[in-house]
């Protein structure tokens, strides 16, 4: 044999003996659960992109089982849609860490915050700002988003007939932006020529798009590619957080100095979520450049998630004429004057208006804001209840998407959309993972019960004022992955004022 032949041949088997070794582990998970044999020897998968990301999920789940490995490039991953896994893995302190793949994005245009942090560095952070979201600052919270809802319905009257639905989508991001503007940093953006609203919000779908693709293009995760990118496509795609962040700078010297927020929503600056890092400044707790950083996170976190959501439920009213016509009967029921949805919701209000709930939640279902997020294996291997055992650095991703599409959870219909889904009676026996939009464990969201207010208020009055309907169905609408959940084209929409509804 050709001995040139044969010292290439001794160099693949050693390479593949190396592979092997330093696989072993992995090697020894892919005995439990399914995975792509060719991945496995190779070390190396498909290259996705937001685009793909979703249906690769769900072909694999199908292929593989819901719990498998593969890789995304020469990264592997232990992807989970099953509910019990995702328990052991959200309960479990060995997955508080959050990996690269899917973080290098966030971390390189928001940096780091609350999103991305680490460890005991996060818990500590964490602690510091929950305090925003105490039941007491969410009353608060609950007036200003009553008041703000004017915003949306002033845009929304002018629309009825819309070939494509995208101007709602920027409608509701105008809105949610306007929201946290007020909630975090007191001020009322209508009334400061400090922020454009409008060009904010389009700045963001940029800035969704770069950080998707930094994430998932693993190309981009080689610091010479991603800086020439910086250079040259991605150029000026950070401009949303650089802006962000002078103005919650220039925040924290108003408020430093003594001054009260200019919003007449607002009380006092105690009750906003910047206060958290206000007192903790005031301590010498953190650092400036990280308090600017953490409201950059929260400010980031709030409004896309929102905005993505609300949207999404008036599509499948839409689409869903008799789950709509219930759902306005029952807000009609709690607020029977002929109010125009200009009616100031309470606590109470929310607590009756439970197919209002179910209907969120079924949207939330199908069309989860975060369909995937992820998390890393740190301070040991962690067991699974399966015997699996995933080894210390693992990436693993929380397929949100796959588990609340889940057959073997939600039944054979579960690509149908069904507020039934969530009656307690059919929700009794369901796994507690089996629905996690905003996460859940250790980890989950801090703004979850924000969220949930503030979807219900704004939306039980959009529901009395408005009546959707549309020719598309649900299974045309195609959705990409931009870290939240988006289409690729929007459908058509009518939207009408209600026969009762009829002030201009
Ligand atoms: C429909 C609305 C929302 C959805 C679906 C949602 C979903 C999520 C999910 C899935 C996570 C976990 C991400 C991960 O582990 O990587 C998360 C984390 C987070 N969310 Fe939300 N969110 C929503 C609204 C909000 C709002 C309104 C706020 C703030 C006002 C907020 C603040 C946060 C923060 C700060 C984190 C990081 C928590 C941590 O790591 O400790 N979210 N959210």
């Amino acid at each position: 044999m050709d001995p040139i032949l044969v010292l290439v041949l001794i160099f693949l088997i050693s390479l593949w003996l190396y592979h092997r070794w330093n696989h072993r582990h992995l090697f020894a998970l892919a005995k439990k659960v399914g995975s792509s044999r060719l991945q496995m020897i190779l070390g190396f998968g498909p290259i996705l992109s937001s685009k793909t990301i979703i249906q690769k999920g769900l072909e694999n789940a199908e292929k593989l089982g819901q719990d498998h490995l593969c890789y995304i490039g020469p990264y592997p991953q232990f992807v989970t849609g099953d509910p019990d896994t995702i328990k052991d893995i959200l309960t479990s302190k060995l997955c508080v860490f959050k990996g690269d793949l899917t973080y290098t994005g966030l971390n390189h245009a928001l940096g780091k915050g609350i999103l991305t942090m680490q460890g005991s560095e996060w818990l500590q952070h964490r602690k510091l700002i929950d305090p925003a979201f105490k039941p007491s600052k969410l009353v608060e919270f609950l007036s200003i988003f009553n008041k703000k809802v004017k915003r949306i319905f002033e845009d929304m009257d002018k629309c009825h007939q819309m070939k494509n639905s995208y101007d709602i989508l920027v409608y509701c991001r105008e809105y949610t932006i306007d929201v946290t503007g007020e909630t975090v940093l007191g001020k009322d953006f209508n009334e400061t020529t400090e922020v454009n609203v409008k060009h904010y919000a389009q700045l963001i779908t940029r800035n969704l798009k770069y950080i998707s693709d930094i994430s998932f293009k693993v190309f981009y995760h080689n610091n010479f590619i991603l800086n020439l990118a910086n250079l040259t496509i991605f150029k000026g795609a950070r401009i949303t957080s650089e802006f962000l962040a002078n103005l919650i700078d220039k925040n924290i010297d108003y408020y430093s100095d003594g001054n009260q927020p200019t919003s007449q929503n607002v009380k006092t600056k105690d009750n906003l979520v910047i206060a958290t890092v206000l007192e903790a400044l005031k301590n010498d707790t953190i650092g400036r450049h990280l308090a600017i950083s953490s409201m950059v996170h929260v400010f980031s976190a709030a409004f896309e998630t929102n905005s993505s959501t609300m949207y999404f439920v008036m599509l499948m009213l839409a689409m869903h004429p008799e789950y709509q016509e219930r759902a306005y009967a029952e807000v009609c029921e709690v607020f029977p004057e002929n109010d125009d949805g200009e009616f100031e919701l309470t606590y109470e209000h929310i607590t009756q208006l439970s197919y209002l709930d179910m209907f969120i939640k079924e949207t939330m279902r199908l069309f989860p804001t975060i369909p995937h997020f992820g998390r890393l294996v740190v301070g040991g291997d962690l067991r699974l209840s399966s015997g699996a055992v995933l080894p210390e650095g693992l990436e693993l991703i929380i397929n949100v998407y796959n588990v609340h599409h889940n057959k073997d959870v939600w039944g054979p219909h579960a690509n149908i959309f069904n507020p039934d889904n969530f009656l307690p009676a059919n929700m009794e026996n369901r796994h507690p993972y089996a629905f996690i939009p905003f996460s859940k464990g250790i980890r989950f969201c801090l703004g979850m019960r924000y969220a949930e207010i503030v979807l219900r208020v704004t939306m039980a009055k959009i529901i009395k004022r408005y009546k959707f309907s549309t020719t598309a169905k649900l299974e045309d609408l195609e959705i990409h992955n931009h870290i939240s959940i988006q289409l690729k084209e929007h459908p058509p929409l009518t939207i009408e004022r209600r026969a009762n509804s009829n002030k201009i």
